[in-house]
């Protein structure tokens, strides 16, 4: 009686042979078939017993692109002997920067040249002088093992078992080859499978799914089901995720809040007047020029609070308190309205505080935001146009340099953080000032990861704040640094950042 089997066993048995080992690969490619169908066919098939399948480690070989460009110029070494040959070196010893000229070679493929040619012994190199050792059977560049072995696997990185073992680990040390571990599958007929075929084999339709249709039109009783092979390998699903940095902020909101922190909201593009003048920061200082801060071409900022305006004016040119002292700079309202991209979220602490958001606070109070904050940095791997800051204050009555370095400690221990240090810093409009500093995880650094301060007189009375403000502007992409090790910014933001590592790594809890 014919044998009934689904399709794709069929195909594979038809395909595979009793007296040649056939790679799943290889069988894939004769029948059409993808490699993981046949795969899960295979041992589908193994499980009846009619097929026998093999399985053994196979390394496979690429070239890297620095590879790919030596097969086309030649190893550096290999031009560096050529010029030298041409120099007429194989007769007496010639100036090695005229040779290294002639040879073309540039940047750092002249070290590599040189390092090369000393260790294959292609000649030799003394005060500024090459000479190049005669040919023979010791050293004979036309046949050199690694140009040789590089050519072989540039040619087809399948098959270069046969390669040597040194030679191999040498390309590879000069990262030019890189190998990797495959398993290879291969399969013969049993006995019992030349047998059913033989007897014949039948078609079989087999469902993977049951549908609707199936179910209501009664199908599902004469098919046959296809059977699950948990053992097979699938194929990684990626699915939606919550990006790293958006992780962290969250969690950072969430710890906020469980310290009692309250959120707080507003524009990403603000008037100068709540991003520097609010902050005490005159309006000639370095940080509010163009070079820093991104001005937006938009009409005056109208909807600010006058008296404050005008209180805050009163600051700038006269200073606060019997001994207050203004800057002596130009002020001008003009500039106070102008609207530009936040530098930081300070201006959001300011709208608050001033009461211009929520109504005047009594103390205690605490407030915070995890926003954007754009600035016209050089980008770096330290350094984005754009990054989160995660902004706080504390209002109270009585406040010290204590209560921050607590506040920072007790925060960033929910992190796993424990070492925070701190640098006594200057702001216009913090006194006292302090830098935040954590240890990177990888390279041991010192990063900088935040800034903080206790807000002057000049900042609190135009504001009609009677009390003590602390308050902080922490840079989340580099809470991430040290929680994650990331090393670069711009893996975890923009356009460069590395899908893989998105994908893979942990939520640190
Ligand atoms: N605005 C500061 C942070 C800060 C906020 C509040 C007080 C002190 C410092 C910065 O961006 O670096």
């Amino acid at each position: 009686m014919p044998r009934r089997l689904p399709e794709t066993q069929v195909v594979l048995l038809e395909a595979a042979s009793a007296t040649d080992e056939k790679t799943v690969d290889r069988l894939a490619e004769e029948t059409g078939e993808k490699v993981e169908t046949l795969t899960r066919a295979a041992f589908e098939l193994a499980d009846e017993g009619l097929l026998a399948v093999t399985e053994r480690t196979a390394q496979d070989l690429s070239l890297t692109d620095e590879a790919r460009e030596y097969l086309e110029s030649g190893l550096p070494e290999r031009r560096l002997y050529d010029a030298a040959l041409d120099a007429g070196a194989d007769e007496e010893s010639v100036s090695l920067g005229r040779v290294i000229g002639a040879s073309g070679l540039e940047g750092p493929e002249v070290d590599i040249a040189l390092s090369n040619f000393a260790r294959k012994g292609f000649g030799s190199i003394d005060s500024g002088e090459i000479s190049v050792a005669p040919s023979g059977p010791e050293v004979d560049p036309e046949a050199d093992p690694e140009a040789e072995a590089l050519a072989v696997v540039g040619d087809d990185g399948a098959d270069a078992g046969y390669l040597d073992e040194n030679v191999l680990n040498r390309l590879e040390s000069r990262d030019l080859l890189v190998r990797s571990e495959t398993t290879v599958r291969s399969v013969t007929l049993t006995d019992e499978g030349v047998n059913a075929m033989m007897e014949g084999l039948e078609t079989a339709e087999t469902v993977g799914q049951v549908t609707s249709e199936m179910l209501t039109s009664g199908e599902w009783r004469d098919v046959e089901f296809a059977e699950y092979n948990v053992e097979a390998d699938s194929e990684v699903e990626y699915g939606g995720r919550k990006h790293v940095l958006r992780q962290t902020a969250d969690r950072v909101k969430d710890v906020l809040v469980g310290m009692g922190f309250d959120e707080m909201q507003g524009p990403h593009a603000d008037a100068e007047f709540w991003i520097n003048d609010c902050l005490f920061m005159p309006q000639d200082h370095p940080a509010r020029t163009h070079w820093d801060q991104f001005a937006l071409d938009l009409p005056p900022m109208k909807d600010l609070p006058e008296d404050l305006v005008a209180r805050v004016e009163d600051a700038h040119r006269n200073g606060v308190g019997e001994d207050g002292d203004g800057y002596h700079s130009p002020w001008t309202e003009e500039v106070a309205r102008g609207v530009d991209l936040r530098g930081h979220t300070t201006s959001l602490s300011m709208r608050y505080l001033s009461g211009h958001e929520v109504g005047d606070l009594e103390p205690p109070q605490r407030y915070f935001s995890v926003e954007k904050v754009y600035r016209n940095d050089t980008l770096d791997p330290t350094h984005l146009l754009e990054f989160f800051q995660i902004e706080g204050w504390v209002m109270a009555d009585d406040l010290s340099v204590r209560d921050l370095m607590g506040t920072f400690t007790e925060f960033y221990e929910q992190f796993g953080i424990t070492d925070i240090e701190f640098k006594p810093h200057y702001n216009p409009y913090t006194e006292p000032s302090f830098e935040l500093f954590g240890t990177h995880p990888e390279t041991g650094e010192i990063v900088e990861i935040g800034n903080s301060g206790i807000f002057r007189e000049e900042v609190l009375r135009p504001l009609g704040v009677e009390c003590d403000v602390m308050a902080w502007g922490l840079a989340l992409e580099r809470l991430l640094m040290l929680m994650y090790g990331f090393e670069d910014i711009r893996d975890v933001h923009g356009t460069l950042c590395d899908l893989d590592l998105l994908r893979t790594t942990e939520a640190v809890y």
